[in-house]
């Protein structure tokens, strides 16, 4: 194993992973420099160091214990030299909770036009000025030490959906060996590094990623190449591959997921912790989270609908306005509509997550599972 000499390696230490009678679900504790928390958890994602749309007291007040930043976005505007001077980037956007940074360019890697990845790294076309980048372990490593997360996330490539077999072969081994080098060049004390586990939809890929990164004895293990297009299920068999191959007393971060279903089948696998674009991205064209599916509050049908958008709903938005008001925000265009849709999706989100925490305490997680999937996809 690649142990770091004179290292705390293992910062995201795993305790208490409580399992109940049903596979791989479990609650426990991660303990990071800025605190302790509870998984399972949802990270609200701060692309460019900022949640849009809430501030950090509101994310407080809702509950969030470790939001997300991207390493790719923040590299390149305003420059994680300039975060690092700032005095980090907790400070840099007064948060004090725990942060986690991944690469947020899987979409320019996978998906971007000018991607072309070789053995040292990725080059490819900035966003913000369509200039040639290019970041490599070894970069990305750096970047995320300058900005200071909690925890950071090796450079990894995440495969397209679909890839030929050969190609996620070869990515997936190239991957491994990119974590051998993340880890390298990974030299600052209290901060975890987590591998991420690639091999594409092919479950030998996927065991052997697993394994060679086991190997390599990191403190936490994101499972990534998910949540890229491919039907559920595959993603599903992929998690009864992969998450079973992984370290018990070790925290498992689904990227990129996700919808209330997938949440609760992925923690039913194991998996800890998960982040999702999706609660705010839909809150910004009106749409509302609710445990019976998605409720476009926008719509006409809601114009003189004076209840809240969930009356059982603890959150600042269904405590004190109505679905009328808010859809009145929303089609005049008023700023204060998206916070109150984003304030509820994340609060929902959230306090989704905890509810599982507590079902699994309480041993009836199972029956949580069924009672919320006979709901949600009615
Ligand atoms: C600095 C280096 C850290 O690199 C990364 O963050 N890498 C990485 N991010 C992902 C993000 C995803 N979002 C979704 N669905 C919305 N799927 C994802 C898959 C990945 C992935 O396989 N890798
Ligand atoms: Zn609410």
């Amino acid at each position: 194993t690649c142990a770091f000499a004179g290292q705390k390696k293992v910062l995201a230490a795993y305790e208490e992973a409580v399992k109940c009678g049903y596979s791989g679900a479990r609650a426990g504790r991660l303990h990071t420099p800025h605190g302790v928390f509870d998984t399972p958890m949802f990270m609200p994602v701060g692309t460019q160091a900022t949640v849009k749309a809430v501030s950090p007291r509101e994310l407080k007040e809702m509950g969030a214990q470790i939001i997300l930043s991207n390493t790719y976005h923040l590299y390149l505007r305003p420059g994680t030299e300039l975060v690092a001077e700032a005095g980090g980037l907790h400070r840099f956007m007064d948060w004090d909770g725990g942060i986690l940074t991944d690469s947020g360019g899987f979409q320019v890697f996978s998906l971007g036009p000018l991607r072309k990845i070789t053995e040292e790294g990725a080059a490819f076309r900035s966003h913000i000025d369509g200039s040639t980048q290019f970041l490599s372990p070894e970069i990305a490593i750096k970047a995320q030490m300058n900005l200071g997360a909690d925890i950071i996330m090796a450079f990894d490539e995440c495969i397209p959906y679909p890839a030929e077999y050969q190609y996620a072969k070869l990515s997936t081994e190239r991957t491994t060996r990119w974590a051998e080098r993340s880890q390298k060049a990974h030299t600052r004390s209290g901060q975890a590094l987590f591998a991420i586990v690639q091999g594409g939809m092919y479950q030998d890929l996927r065991r052997v990623s697993a394994n060679d990164l086991v190997s390599l004895d990191f403190p936490g293990y994101g499972i990534g190449g998910l949540s890229v297009g491919e039907p559920k299920p595959v993603m599903y068999e992929m998690l009864e591959q992969t998450v079973p191959l992984l370290p018990e007393n070790k925290p498992r971060y689904l990227m990129g997921v996700g919808t209330p279903d997938c949440l609760v089948e992925a923690v039913r696998y194991g998996i800890d912790m998960f982040d999702c674009v999706f609660p705010t991205r839909v809150a910004r064209n009106g749409t509302a989270m609710t445990k019976s599916g998605r409720l476009v509050v926008k719509n006409a049908a809601y114009a003189k609908d004076f209840l809240p958008i969930d009356e059982n709903c603890g959150c600042y938005a269904c405590q004190n306005f109505s679905r009328a008001y808010i859809r009145h925000l929303l089609k005049a265009d008023e700023i204060f509509g998206l916070r109150l849709t984003t304030i509820h999706n994340l609060y929902f989100l959230l306090d989704f997550t905890k509810k599982m925490r507590q079902a699994i305490l309480e041993d009836r997680f199972l029956s949580f599972r069924e009672e919320f999937l006979a709901q949600y996809c009615k």
